[in-house]
């Protein structure tokens, strides 16, 4: 499978594009400057366009993909507040745009050309607004807000509007911070890490009550850790076996092996990473992770073995300070 990661710089405001080769090794195929600080991105499920939420002027840039995984830029739509997080629903006709730093989640229509256009709906009052995920059948978008303990829940209608679900809200504990988030393949169980703890969360998604249910709290960080808790980011294999989230503090990766049926988690061990590590990622083959530390300016690639664990295979310079990572396959 041929696939490109791309990663985003803000402080150098690039966007380096990778072929990533069968046995793990990076070859660099491009590098971006963009008018901006690049932060949050996605691939559209259509895989034409990498879509990269910008600033100080809030903005989507949609760049096309071109067959061998470089970047053009074909368009660009104004965002409500300062891109934290953005996605796609899973047919990639909406773009969601969490923003931490003004309180809001948005959604804005996608053309029939692959461009976002202006928001169509923007939903206040979320304070530290920190991502915005559609579940598996593209019903339910969980928008954690992280300075409340709270995530939100709204149905996606049919007409490209965002409604409360009857059950509007659920709480974690409180001081947690929820963040990020990533879904069991099966749709069952979300995950989601906690910012301010640095613990994760396992939420069955449909309990026998038709509720979201937080079912499972665990500690990511080893046992004598005792300095500031700061994880950020969570990704899951694509068979549901294992999960990975980070704690930039103590810059490690914590590994879980997941139950079959996706409710329970175990720690398998803790791999020591790039410093401050903010955004990470999983190739499409579950092979590879790859991580990028905020404050060594590199990424790592790491092999996905037995276990979960992660064996160390090179680590290449990126532009500066770079956060966000996505693995996109081409053809
Ligand atoms: O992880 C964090 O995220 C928030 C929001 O990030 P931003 O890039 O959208 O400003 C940040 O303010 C906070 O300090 C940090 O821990």
């Amino acid at each position: 499978m041929k696939q490109v990661v791309y990663t985003a710089s803000p402080e150098s405001q690039q966007i380096h594009a990778w072929q990533l080769q069968e046995d793990g090794a990076l070859t660099l195929l491009q590098v971006t400057d963009v008018a901006g600080q690049v932060q949050p991105m996605v691939v559209s499920p259509k895989k034409d366009f990498l879509y990269v939420g910008v600033r100080p002027n809030f903005r989507v840039l949609a760049f096309r993909i071109a067959a061998d995984g470089t970047l053009s830029l074909a368009g660009e739509a104004p965002l409500p507040g300062s891109p934290t997080h953005i996605s796609t629903d899973r047919q990639g006709n909406y773009l969601f745009c969490g923003s931490y730093n003004d309180a809001c989640v948005s959604i804005s229509p996608i053309g029939s050309d692959g461009l976002p256009q202006a928001p169509s709906q923007v939903i206040s009052g979320l304070d530290g607004c920190h991502s915005a995920n559609i579940d598996l059948n593209n019903q339910t978008l969980f928008v954690p807000a992280l300075k409340q303990d709270r995530i939100c829940l709204y149905q996606l209608n049919a007409d490209g509007t965002l409604a409360p679900r009857e059950q509007a809200q659920v709480t974690t504990v409180e001081g947690a911070g929820p963040r990020h988030m990533a879904f069991h393949p099966n749709g069952a169980y979300g995950y989601v890490v906690n910012e301010l703890d640095s613990t994760v969360d396992v939420w069955a998604l449909n309990n026998v009550h038709g509720q979201v249910e937080r079912v499972q709290s665990l500690d990511m960080m080893p046992k004598d850790f005792s300095d500031t808790r700061w994880a950020a980011d969570i990704h899951i294999t694509p068979d549901g076996r294992f999960l990975y989230a980070c704690d930039r503090t103590s810059s490690t990766i914590t590994v879980f092996s997941i139950s079959e049926d996706g409710s329970v988690l175990a720690i398998e061990g803790y791999q020591p990473t790039e410093t401050q590590p903010r955004g990470f990622n999983i190739d499409h083959s579950g092979q590879y992770l790859v991580a990028a530390g905020q404050k060594s300016h590199h990424i790592e690639v790491y092999k996905i073995q037995e276990r979960g664990l992660l064996n160390p295979l090179a680590r290449y310079a990126v532009g500066q300070g770079p956060m966000w990572v996505v693995i996109h396959p081409l053809g």
